[in-house]
């Protein structure tokens, strides 16, 4: 792990390159070899041993840019990514074959014209990456690209420059560089790539800049794959086991020093569990960083200053208690694990997404209260967690929504790469991970197929039209409905006989009949 590698200075793409490094790849996409699934394999076999044999030069970058440990930098990035390729490696050729259109999708009637779905490349993407995982969330994209036969340009983020220029190499020297290249910059360069035309827009980072692509991709009619933040909260119940959830949130926000979307942002509890909550965090803290939380080495640092700045902002401006944590030191972007007492929806440590390893607990009076608070702060964020009986988890999924959910721990939802992720109305637009990466850029097109001798069998749709005709058809090709006007299921030996004998049931039949 101690290898001594050398990383580049950060250099951003010069812009006067970049349509023709997105004209490369629309090209490569027009050859049809990226459809090939040998293609692909490949890409996704090379893709796996450039991880393995770029490890050093991830973890060095990802302590140069985040102070990461190395047991998270593999966790969440190396290894994960590598877990990604074989994944898709083994579901690659189920994914991409051809599905074939049964009855009931297709009515028996039809099943004659060979009804399909063909698995299509959406063609070329473009992906944008956030800093808190800057390999993982820019990566983990591609994988999906490429197994579905995409071509890609990748935007790393500037403000994580040593895992921009390790992503970059690693792409160049490894992969086909036709078909997959990496644009470095800022905004200048993520303008001039929002200046070409995509098959499709990824792009995970904040809201804010979310919107900027939206509006831009919106003149070409550009999908977009919108991954973005949310204000996630947490449920705490009289039936929560306390320690266990205190340790476990606290674990959300120690992972990446909380610069993860989907850690909490606060906590909804129960007003007479507050004392002892704040006592299991702090044993929980204790336990973690028996010699406080700065002289650990597992704790990664604020991104820059302009984000150390923003995370502070938030504790200066709070009217609430600080209950664990609380100290900062800007020399190195510190921030330690603080939790802060609030009694305000419009405390500061409520209303700004944390993004950091800072959150609020709210007492409430119920789990009313708490489900009113919570969709009142955000009603849609990018996950929530509950910590209560079984009746009550299942009621906070019943009334409040969220792009994903853990039940009993902080975001395990989004901690195997093998499920679908993504958030919902203002915390994203699409999901990836495992099947889900490779649908993210597939076009999943109909094709049917209608023999030259079934001409006679189909001929009631030309004109001039024959109603009788129309009536048989419909004998053949429509169901009845097993309910009444009123919407009660009707069942039993009437039902089933007028089924039989293609009347309808007597309640179930329509007016003009
Ligand atoms: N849902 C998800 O999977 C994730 C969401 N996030 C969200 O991302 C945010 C933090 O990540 P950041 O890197 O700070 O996001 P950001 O939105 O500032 O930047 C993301 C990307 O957009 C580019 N960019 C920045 N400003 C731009 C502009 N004006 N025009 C065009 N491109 C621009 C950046 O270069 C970067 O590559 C948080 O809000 C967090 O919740 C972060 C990680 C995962
Ligand atoms: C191995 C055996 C067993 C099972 C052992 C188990 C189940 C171990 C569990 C280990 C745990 C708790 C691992 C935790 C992993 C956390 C991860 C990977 C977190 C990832 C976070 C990420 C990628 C964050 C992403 C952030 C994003 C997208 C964001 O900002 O939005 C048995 C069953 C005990 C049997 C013996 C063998």
């Amino acid at each position: 792990m101690a290898t001594k590698v050398s990383i580049p200075e950060f250099e951003a793409t010069a812009i006067d390159a970049i349509p023709q490094i997105a004209n490369t790849a629309r090209g490569a996409f027009r050859t049809h070899k990226t459809k090939k699934l040998q293609w692909r394999q490949m890409q996704l076999r090379k893709l796996y041993w450039a991880l393995d044999d770029y490890q050093p030069q991830i973890l060095a970058a990802l302590k140069q840019d985040l102070h990461r440990s190395d047991f998270e930098s593999l966790l969440t990035e190396v290894e994960w990514l590598k877990k990604d390729c074989l994944f898709m490696l083994e579901h690659l050729e189920k994914y991409a074959k051809d599905e074939k259109l049964r009855s009931p999708d297709v009515p028996f009637t039809y099943s004659f014209m060979n009804f399909r779905i063909r698995k299509e490349p959406l063609g070329t993407v473009l992906i944008i990456g956030p800093y808190n995982f800057p390999v993982q969330l820019l990566l983990a994209p591609m994988i999906g690209a490429i197994a579905a036969g995409c071509t890609a340009v990748l935007k790393p983020s500037e403000l994580t420059p040593a895992c921009a220029m390790v992503v970059k190499d690693l792409v160049e020297k490894r992969l086909d560089n036709t078909a997959i290249s990496v644009v470095n910059g800022g905004i200048p360069e993520t303008n001039a790539l929002m200046n070409e035309k995509w098959d499709k827009i990824f792009f995970t980072g904040s809201a804010a800049v979310g919107t900027i692509i939206t509006k831009k991709a919106a003149e070409t009619l550009t999908p977009v794959v919108l991954e973005l933040g949310g204000k996630n909260p947490a449920f705490i119940t009289k039936n929560a086991n306390l320690p266990l959830a205190a340790k476990r949130l606290l674990w959300g926000k120690t992972l990446n020093s909380g610069q993860v979307c989907m850690s909490q942002n606060y906590v909804l509890i129960d007003k007479d569990l507050v004392p002892t909550f704040i006592e299991c965090l702090k044993q929980a803290y204790k336990d973690m960083f028996p010699n406080g939380a700065k002289a650990s080495p597992d704790l990664a640092r604020i991104v820059n200053q302009r984000h150390f700045q923003r995370v502070k902002k938030m504790l200066d401006d709070t009217k609430g208690k600080i209950v664990m944590g609380g100290a900062v030191d800007e020399s190195e972007n510190y921030i330690e694990p603080t939790a802060v007492l609030v009694d305000s929806v419009h405390d500061s440590m409520m209303e700004e997404e944390s993004f950091g390893p800072i959150f609020s607990i709210y007492p409430v009076n119920s789990l009313d209260e708490a489900l009113n608070v919570a969709n009142l702060v955000h009603r849609t964020p990018l996950s929530l967690f509950s910590f209560g009986s079984k009746a009550e988890n299942q009621r906070v999924l019943n009334e409040m929504t969220s792009g994903g959910a853990t039940l009993n721990d902080a975001y395990f939802h989004g901690s195997i790469n093998t499920v679908p992720f993504g958030g919902v109305g203002d915390s994203g637009w699409g999901a990836y991970h495992g099947k889900a990466s490779f649908d993210c850029f597939t076009h999943f097109r109909t094709i049917s197929e209608t023999p030259l001798w079934a001409e006679k069998l189909i001929a009631v749709r030309y004109i001039p039209y024959d109603l009788s005709k129309l009536k048989l058809l419909n004998r053949f090709t429509s169901k009845k409905p097993n309910f009444d006007r009123n919407g009660k299921v009707v069942k039993g030996f009437g039902y089933w006989a007028s089924l039989v004998c293609g009347l309808g049931g007597k309640s179930a039949k329509g007016d003009d009949e």
